[in-house]
């Protein structure tokens, strides 16, 4: 039996100040924890992200599945331009852009969610307005389980797809992506007419991928899932971190 065809990928640039930089954020510039509310923001990290969207000009926006409260409140006192819920949010320069409202229906799906989750424990549901994210990672028995409810739930959802992404699936509404979003962002000053750079390790940062690579940019794939579009790769956060110095006094030693 012969190995899968890997990609070869080399290790992207170093960063420079012409560049458009958007980071993904659980997976790329944070380690994952057993629950989203349980990840560690190392101390320094907002002060070193500020430092770098200094450098260039403000072009630095963080690219996020977490809804941009949730952004704001892991990240305080920072205040970067930011899209969140998979670009369904954006916010720069005093300009928020607000997810869909949440359908009614919705409301009963996340009661039902959380009755599973009751049965199942470990899986967490998380409410994130209009999406809702079902995790399994500390309860991967669930897993088949809550795609099923999941899929069966998009039935009551019209406009709404499913978001799979590292031991979670999410439902969401569909009318725009992590693409959508960097490209709204390179339409505007300071990011437009630089080049486009964009970090990200899930299923949700193709859609960003395909973008950026349309554009000449670099594409940087997180970790080794694969098949993937992006052109260049780090192997995990602490590369990530390493790559655009954020890395904490320790780290470097
Ligand atoms: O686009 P991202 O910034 O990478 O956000 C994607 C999802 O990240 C979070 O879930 C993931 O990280 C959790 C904390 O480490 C982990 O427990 C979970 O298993 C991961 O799927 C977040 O909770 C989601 O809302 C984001 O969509």
């Amino acid at each position: 039996m012969s190995a899968a065809p890997t990609t070869q990928r080399q290790r992207p640039p170093s960063p420079a100040d012409d560049w458009a930089l958007f980071l993904d954020v659980d997976g790329c510039l944070l380690d994952f924890s057993d629950t989203p509310d349980g990840v560690v923001v190392p101390p320094g990290l907002p002060a070193r992200l500020d430092a770098l969207a200094q450098r260039l000009d403000g072009a630095l926006a963080l690219v996020s599945g977490r809804t941009l409260a949730g952004l704001d409140r892991l990240f305080a006192p920072l205040h970067l331009p930011a899209a969140g819920l998979h670009g369904l949010e954006r916010r720069h320069d005093g300009v928020q852009i607000a997810s869909p409202a949440a359908p009614v229906a919705l409301a009963d799906i996340r009661e039902q969610a959380s009755r599973f989750a009751e049965r199942h424990p470990g899986a967490v549901i998380e409410d994130k307005g209009a999406a809702i994210a079902l995790h399994w990672r500390m309860a991967p028995q669930a897993a088949t389980e809550l795609s099923t409810f999941a899929a069966q739930a998009l039935d009551r959802l019209p406009g709404y797809r499913l978001q799979y992404g590292h031991q979670v699936v999410e439902l969401r509404p569909a009318s725009a992506d992590k693409g959508d979003a960097i490209a709204a962002f390179l339409d505007e000053a300071p990011f437009r007419g630089r080049l486009p750079v964009f970090a990200g390790d899930d299923l949700t940062d193709e859609h960003g991928f395909e973008v950026v690579n349309a554009r000449g940019g670099v594409s940087v794939l997180v970790g080794a899932r694969e098949p993937s579009v992006a052109r260049w790769q780090l192997d995990g956060v602490s590369a990530v971190r390493e790559w655009l110095g954020l890395q904490h006094e320790e780290a470097k030693r």
